[in-house]
């Protein structure tokens, strides 16, 4: 996949009488957690010609010229006489109007919630919409008679999925959906898809898992053909096995042990978008988050959500020098809700004077709540860094939660034989160091071996709640740096740092070609290309092949980790 391929649209017959436009952006498209693997990605929009002709989900602005002039290949644009939405993005707004200047005829389909953010998008009181409700159908001729299933949840609340029972299409907006853009429109061969198709639940969907699971059941009884995302390949070949994995992640979500109240507004998506990286920093350590965007959810669900949390975090953006009415209101009911005992978080995006984090934070720190991290404050839009410290800040958060839970339940246990035993496996003593984009980190491991001589790799087990864990996908680069033996390296990766923190600071480093960070104290290094990975159990297992390497100190001797317990590091 390259970078600088320019963005185009790709159209294609997937149905009777329905042709998908692939709107394909190879570069990473935005700043959200969820496009983190930078594999590029395609806003999927669709047309149904009965005897009436309906578009489905025009793409965001960037593509607005490109997409008319395909869309105009394939039918005339003037004709058209439905847009249906699957959700109302602020971005689509210029694609929208620009349809309507050409056909001023279109009627918009989409939710109740749809309607609402439609008129503020298109700044228009009297646009004509048809709100759907899950009862409705809107007949096209030709049996395309759609009917629409609303499937709501905290990101986006006006979700609408459409099902032409002509086809047996069921458009399903963001649900089963993947970054990654490529020419292929469905999914042949899809297990090399499982790894993005993964990754974007547990962005995308994790956090709302209980709304996912009420969209499954609605699905359960259409006799779907074919599953047509919003983004990445359609889901044809996949589909039973997509459809019992999403069940079975998102059981994962409802029965695990802990979970964090993620309580948050945001008018624009700023805020919004710095839930979804703190979410995913928790749940990738195994702590589920159950997230309320509190201007859609009533009080009770609020109340419910931090009753049964271990810890709650409350974001807001800041509007008129204050957070909006309905994070007031919701900080009320945790304030009167949550025990002491809960931990508090706190983030929010601003412009420029941000007096919302600093209101819910001095009335958190008054009731006597501790903070699993430090306030979070990120001005506007986040970037690749600003993301990456919200994903570190919900990991620790998580952490914390573990620990306090672990010493509340049993002291530590004397390590069981099976673990003494294998806790005399050893590996030699890395520093593993990553780039991507403005984004380094590095982590010390100890699980590194050798696993193929031609062409010669490794493997290094990386725990999931490691912030190195994002960067281990496949394609990416890293470096293994192997240390020589001493303390001075080790002991400086071995403090805790803060998230967002510069684990650099004061090594002597040297950039290698891959991107990745050559610790010039090391006895040699690896620079490496992920190939695959493996899910075992609490750890990712890391397949890379060496693309070059050096070694750096002739004298030394491997630094070699040796444990009494396979229990702990
Ligand atoms: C009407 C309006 C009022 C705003 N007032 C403030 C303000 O008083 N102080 C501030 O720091 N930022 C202010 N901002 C900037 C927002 O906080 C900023 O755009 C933020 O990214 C919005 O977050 P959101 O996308 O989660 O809604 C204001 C923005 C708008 C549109």
């Amino acid at each position: 996949m390259s970078a600088t391929k320019p963005r185009d649209v790709q159209i294609l017959p997937v149905g009777t009488n329905t042709t998908i436009l692939r709107s394909r952006s190879w570069a990473r498209l935005r700043f959200e957690i969820e496009y983190a693997l930078a594999k590029g990605t395609t806003a999927n929009s669709f047309i149904i010609q009965g005897d009436k002709i309906a578009v489905i989900d025009p793409p965001g602005e960037t593509f607005t010229e490109i997409y008319l002039q395909a869309l105009q290949e394939r039918i005339d644009v003037k004709k058209i006489d439905y847009v249906i939405l699957g959700h109302i993005n602020p971005n689509r707004a210029a694609t929208l109007k620009a349809l309507r200047e050409i056909a001023p005829q279109i009627t918009f389909v989409c939710s109740n919630p749809g309607a609402i953010n439609l008129r503020t998008a298109l700044e228009n009181e009297e646009l004509p919409i048809l709100v759907m409700r899950g009862e409705e159908s809107l007949d096209l001729g030709q049996g395309h008679n759609l009917q629409f299933i609303p499937t709501p949840n905290p990101r986006y609340a006006d979700e609408l999925c459409t099902w032409d029972p002509q086809t047996n299409i069921l458009f399903t907006d963001k649900i089963f959906g993947a970054h990654i853009c490529g020419d292929q429109v469905f999914d042949e061969g899809w297990e090399t898809f499982n790894e993005d198709r993964r990754y974007y639940f547990d962005c995308l969907m994790a956090p709302h898992a209980r709304q996912v699971e009420t969209a499954l059941e609605k699905f359960a009884d259409l006799p779907v053909r074919l599953y047509a995302t919003g983004h990445g390949p359609l889901v044809r070949y996949a589909l039973q096995e997509l459809t019992e994995s999403y069940k079975q992640w998102i059981k994962q979500q409802t029965n695990a042990d802990m979970s964090v109240a993620l309580i948050y507004a945001s008018a624009y998506g700023n805020t919004a978008t710095l839930a979804q990286a703190i979410a995913r920093g928790i749940t990738k350590t195994g702590v589920s988050v159950e997230s309320i965007n509190c201007e859609f959810a009533d009080p009770e669900e609020i109340k419910t959500a931090v009753e049964r949390s271990a810890g709650f975090i409350i974001g807001s953006p800041t509007l008129g020098g204050h957070a909006p009415t309905p994070v007031q209101t919701a900080l009320g009911i945790v304030l009167s809700t949550a025990t002491n005992n809960q931990l508090a978080g706190v983030f929010g995006s601003f412009g420029w004077s941000g007096e919302a984090v600093d209101l819910i934070e001095s009335k958190l720190k008054d009731a006597g709540y501790r903070f699993g991290f430090d306030p979070i404050r990120v001005k506007f839009k986040p970037n690749e860094v600003t993301l990456q410290t919200c994903e570190e800040a919900g990991t620790d958060f998580a952490q914390a939660l573990k620990r306090a839970a672990k010493k509340t339940v049993v002291a530590r246990q004397p390590a069981s034989n099976v673990e003494q035993a294998v806790g005399r496996i050893v590996g030699s003593l890395c520093v593993v160091t990553a780039t991507q984009g403005d984004v380094k980190t590095g982590m010390l491991a100890s699980w590194v071996t050798q696993a193929s001589f031609n062409p010669p790799g490794l493997t290094i087990a990386v725990a999931k709640d490691r912030a190195m864990e994002n960067l281990t996908h496949t394609d990416n680069n890293f470096v293994v740096n192997i240390l020589a033996e001493g303390r001075e390296i080790r002991k400086h990766f071995m403090k805790v740092y803060a998230p967002g923190q510069d684990r650099f600071a004061g090594l002597d480093t040297t950039e290698a070609n891959n991107g990745g960070v050559i610790l010039n104290g090391a006895l040699s290094y690896l620079e490496c290309t992920v190939q695959n990975r493996m899910e075992v159990g609490d750890h990712w297992l890391v397949y890379a092949t060496v693309d070059d390497g050096q070694v750096l100190n002739q004298d030394g001797v491997t630094a070699v980790h040796h444990r009494k317990s396979a229990s702990y590091y």
